[in-house]
């Protein structure tokens, strides 16, 4: 399995489930523009992965993907640096249900605005040769909590609008595959994040129900993860797939019903 030759971009890729995409993608060789907004961790976690796959793989760009002009420059920065854009995973996402404008912001309209972008960057409709494309949702838009009602509704609009897009794309001919995946409970700073009222506002009083659902349900590592992100980008069949990945079944596919008159 190689993606040598290949360049992905990657959203939030300094951390968590990003951070171990990014990992598996330059083990097989793949060019990495990893983009986040946390300077920090994203040069600390640069400086590691040139130590382990040699300088010249991963370029670290420092972005706010809820800033439209930022990513697009992001986007070209990857192009400009490594010659071309394969595959774009759009991770990034927030958990905060106090300001939650910030997570329809972050979770969704970056989401779509980095789909488009990626599309500028590989659809054949802009003569470009190609790729494929992965939205991170969550299976919270399978299995909701009172927890996270604006969290969850980004989370089903990702899984909407990529089932769309994907469709136009085939549609289209655009010669790019989008699909969506679905991740449980992972361990990643994220997760802690539903402890604390400065994210969850009034709805920091479910904590508990939602401490009981992760005792039920498990917690995924982000490799796990990251190996599901790893098949839908080599799987050329996939378009328009939504993949889940829980404890209880690794990592499968959501079905849904034809469409009946
Ligand atoms: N951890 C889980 O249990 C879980 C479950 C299902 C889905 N998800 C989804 O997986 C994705 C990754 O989550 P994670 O758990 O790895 O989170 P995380 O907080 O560990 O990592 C997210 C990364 O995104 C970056 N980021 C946040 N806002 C950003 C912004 N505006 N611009 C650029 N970068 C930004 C952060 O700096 C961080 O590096 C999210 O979309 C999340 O909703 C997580
Ligand atoms: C701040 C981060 C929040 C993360 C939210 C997280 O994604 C929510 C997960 C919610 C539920 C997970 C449930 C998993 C259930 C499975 O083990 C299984 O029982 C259900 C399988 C259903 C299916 O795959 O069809």
């Amino acid at each position: 399995m190689s993606l040598n030759g290949k360049v992905a971009l990657v959203t939030g890729g300094a951390q968590g489930i990003g951070r171990a995409v990014v990992q598996l993608l330059l083990q097989t060789s793949a060019k990495v523009a990893m983009v986040d907004l946390n300077k920090a961790c994203g040069e600390e976690c640069k400086a590691q992965l040139d130590v382990e796959f040699g300088e010249g793989n991963c370029t670290f760009i420092s972005c706010d993907v809820s800033n439209g002009d930022a990513l697009r420059d992001a986007f070209q920065r990857t192009v400009d640096k490594f010659g071309r854009l394969d595959i774009v995973i759009n991770n990034a996402g927030i958990n905060n249900e106090k300001n939650w404008e910030k997570t329809i912001q972050v979770n969704l309209t970056s989401v779509i605005k980095g789909t488009y972008l990626a599309l500028e960057h590989m659809s054949k409709e802009y003569s470009k040769e190609g790729g494929t494309i992965i939205n991170v949702s969550s299976m919270a838009a399978f299995l909701h909590s009172p927890h996270q009602p604006v969290y969850t509704a980004t989370k089903h609009g990702v899984i909407g609008f990529t089932r769309a897009i994907a469709d136009a794309s085939s549609q289209g001919d655009y010669g790019v595959r989008i699909n969506v995946l679905c991740p449980a409970f992972v361990d990643t700073p994220l997760l802690h994040s539903v402890e604390h009222e400065d994210n969850m506002g009034k709805f920091v009083k479910f904590k508990d129900d939602f401490r009981r659902s992760m005792t039920k349900f498990g917690v995924l590592q982000p490799s796990l993860i990251a190996e599901g992100m790893m098949r839908l980008i080599m799987d050329t069949t996939l378009n328009g797939a939504v993949m889940k990945i829980t404890c209880s079944k690794g990592i499968h596919f959501h079905t849904y019903e034809p469409m009946s008159a």
